[in-house]
């Protein structure tokens, strides 16, 4: 070993855990593993590794990956915080020594993999680490990728027997005939899913996943030849993904055949009401373990998941144990964005390359005699290596909500495909650009120096002022409970009108000092003291199973008559309940946070009317091309980029997230 000597570095990950930049957890795993190797350099550098491992665990990575770990230490392992990384002055100097720049500069991180291979922490089947080329892995995680590596592997070499003139004869009458020279990738995607035990259906906002979805439902019932339906079982990772997913299908189903919706009228068989994967699996409160596992599997036999870049790697492996082997798995999502904030990129990882379609000439030939579409020949893999996952995977590529040349359909195009020229543009005078092209009205650049600049200020008070009227049009204290009900569910839906999101959680343009802004703003002056006022919106931050709130949930406190107690709305939990919303006291509540900005990875899976997307002053390398896309996507009708420095909307576009992992 040269440079700095790990017992230096050693002292850097301790002093890092005392400024918080790091987990106890993390060192204390690192800690442990060297008390049980004893005192030496080579159990110290065990330490170092494991520790740093556990702390990638924490960002997401399901590895530590050592070549990105030598090549720049400080972006990769990430450990300053924002309000450091924002404001880098505000730094101690007597830490400066300790910034993995300066610890790792002379060190070849590589070498110490030799040290961990020969050590008993990587040896055996029960080992806790697991080397694989430059990744060192957490045993839960290796065999979490694993498991999900071996069942996709088996589902999708499961033999379906079907037939693809059976198939295009249905496809026709759910879809119309093919329209060459147009392709129709939803054609194509619905006959993927009945040909294979598992198939993943990607696609931007307002591509058609729920429409194809819906007539895939029906085409899978339609060809099942069985005594009894088809066990078909809907799920998303969050409670508002499933509500969405639940009340798109039903709105979608009403325009099917006749006979196709019939198909579907099969009560418990085929539930088209959406759960979320751990009500769908059992969760029990108080472990990892769900009630259906590989031991007890599921009684289904198709499986559909929406949102599924959501899903992090722990789920997914417990999904595929818990879904019978000739079951089938249908994910459906858009894997251009965030990745879930747990472990895993897995829609990510497994749809790679989906662009290019990437499709072995004997999937191109089922899919086009199932279907009668042409696959244009670009689609088609040009060399022999077979990328399996490709060959289940349909890509829809034509946006039915957003013209790719208008407004948000344009941005969310541009910054996806991390084309700068037009957004260099549209960024130093969108005014001018709305101008030359009308259809670019949709999207908004405001450029405030500061949060507190009446221009921002301005801006918020006319998102929030139908939010505003809607709380003040409370019922005279006389009215039914049902009449307080109907108008809480009317305040909840104005909050879905306009939101905030933010890149960062602290600073100026943060979450937080955003949430407290807006607070002392529109909070009413009666109670400026109270945690809990008459208007105060709430997102629930973890998952509350005895209230049945998911994190991400959103509620608002509500004053109803003078003699009642303050309660927050929630929308009510499904429909055989009687009022539209339900009422939970605020003192039940502990795990909630002020939602008149919520992160940009809370907002995945929502939509909002107008969506306003707010960058720090400074750059970060949180700022990435997936996190713009997410947040440009989440408006249905009106985008408002808010930045100070809208040249770091350039950089981030130009950035994107790197999750490794072996899937
Ligand atoms: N092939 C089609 N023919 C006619 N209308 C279509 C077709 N595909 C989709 N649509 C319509 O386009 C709109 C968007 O489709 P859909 O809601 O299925 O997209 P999505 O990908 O599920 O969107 P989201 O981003 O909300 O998940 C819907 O109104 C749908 O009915």
């Amino acid at each position: 070993m040269n440079g700095v000597s790990v017992s230096t570095i050693w002292q850097a990950l301790e002093v890092w855990q005392q400024q918080g930049w790091l987990r106890a957890l993390d060192i204390n795993f690192g800690r442990y593993l060297q008390r049980q190797l004893g005192d030496s350099e080579q159990s110290l550098q065990v330490a170092v590794l494991a520790t740093l491992v556990s702390h990638k665990l924490g960002q997401g990575h399901p590895c530590l990956k050592l070549a990105e770990l030598r090549r720049n230490p400080d972006a990769y392992l990430h450990i300053l915080p924002e309000h450091l990384r924002l404001n880098p002055q505000a730094l101690d100097q007597s830490l400066a020594a300790f910034l993995p720049d300066q610890i790792f500069a002379q060190q070849e991180p590589m070498q110490w993999l030799e040290t961990l291979q020969q050590s008993v922490v990587c040896k055996g089947e029960q080992s806790p680490l697991v080397v694989v080329e430059d990744a060192i892995y957490l045993r839960r995680m290796w065999n979490y990728e694993q498991g999900i590596s071996v069942d996709l592997q088996r589902r999708m070499t499961q033999q379906v027997p079907i037939t693809a003139p059976q198939v295009a004869e249905h496809l026709t009458a759910l879809f119309g005939p093919p329209q060459a020279p147009q392709v129709s990738w939803q054609r194509l995607a619905c006959a993927m899913a009945v040909k294979s035990g598992f198939s993943m259906i990607t696609g931007g906002p307002g591509t058609g996943k729920t429409y194809t979805v819906v007539r895939l439902l029906a085409l899978l019932q339609a060809l099942h030849t069985g005594a009894q339906p088809l066990r078909i079982r809907l799920a998303a990772p969050t409670g508002k993904a499933a509500a969405r997913m639940t009340e798109s299908i039903a709105a979608e189903r009403a325009n099917l055949p006749n006979n196709y919706q019939q198909l579907l009228n099969t009560g418990a068989e085929t539930e088209l009401t959406a759960v979320t994967l751990h009500r769908l699996l059992g969760s029990q409160p108080g472990t990892r373990e769900f009630v259906h596992h590989r031991q007890h599997q599921l009684a289904i036999d198709v499986l559909i998941v929406d949102e599924a870049s959501m899903i992090d790697i722990e789920m997914m492996a417990a999904m595929c144990a818990a879904l019978p082997s000739k079951a089938r798995l249908i994910l459906l999502g858009d894997k251009d964005q965030l990745a879930s904030v747990e472990a895993g990129a897995v829609l990510g990882q497994l749809c790679a390359g989906a662009d290019a379609g990437g499709y072995q000439p004997a999937t191109a030939n089922w899919l086009e005699q199932a279907t009668g579409e042409a696959i244009p020949a670009n689609y088609i893999a040009t060399t022999d290596t077979v990328a399996p996952y490709l060959q289940h995977t349909v890509m829809l590529r034509e946006s039915r909500r957003f013209d790719a040349e208008k407004g948000i359909g344009k941005l969310a195009f541009e910054i996806n495909q991390q084309q700068t020229t037009w957004l260099k543009s549209w960024l130093a005078d969108s005014a001018q650009a709305t101008q030359a092209n009308p259809s670019l009205a949709n999207i908004a650049l405001l450029q405030p120096q500061t949060a507190v600049a009446n221009e921002f200020y301005q801006f918020v008070k006319a998102g929030l002022q139908p939010l505003q009227q809607s709380l003040a049009e409370r019922p005279e204290p006389s009215a039914t409970d049902i009449e307080f009900a109907e108008w809480a569910a009317r305040v909840l839906r104005q909050l879905g009108q306009f939101q905030l999101l933010t890149a960062v959680r602290e600073g100026e343009w943060g979450m937080q000092g955003l949430n407290q802004m807006l607070e002392s703003w529109f909070r009413p002056s009666t109670n400026s003291r109270e945690r809990w006022y008459h208007g105060r919106p709430v997102m629930m931050t973890h998952n509350d199973y005895q209230l049945d709130l998911r994190n991400g949930d959103i509620g608002i406190a509500l004053a109803t008559r003078p003699d009642e107690p303050l309660r927050v709305a929630f929308p009510a939990l499904g429909e055989s309940t009687e009022l539209p919303v339900r009422w939970l006291m605020p003192s039940r509540l502990n795990q909630v946070e002020t939602v008149y900005a919520m992160t940009v990875h809370k907002s995945q899976g929502s939509e909002f009317v107008h969506t306003a997307l707010v960058l720090p002053a400074h750059d970060s390398p949180i700022l990435t091309k997936e996190l713009l896309y997410t947040g440009v996507t989440r408006a249905r009708e009106q985008f408002t980029l808010i930045a100070a420095q809208p040249k770091l909307a350039l950089k981030a576009t130009q950035r994107r997230v790197e999750r490794y992992g072996g899937l």
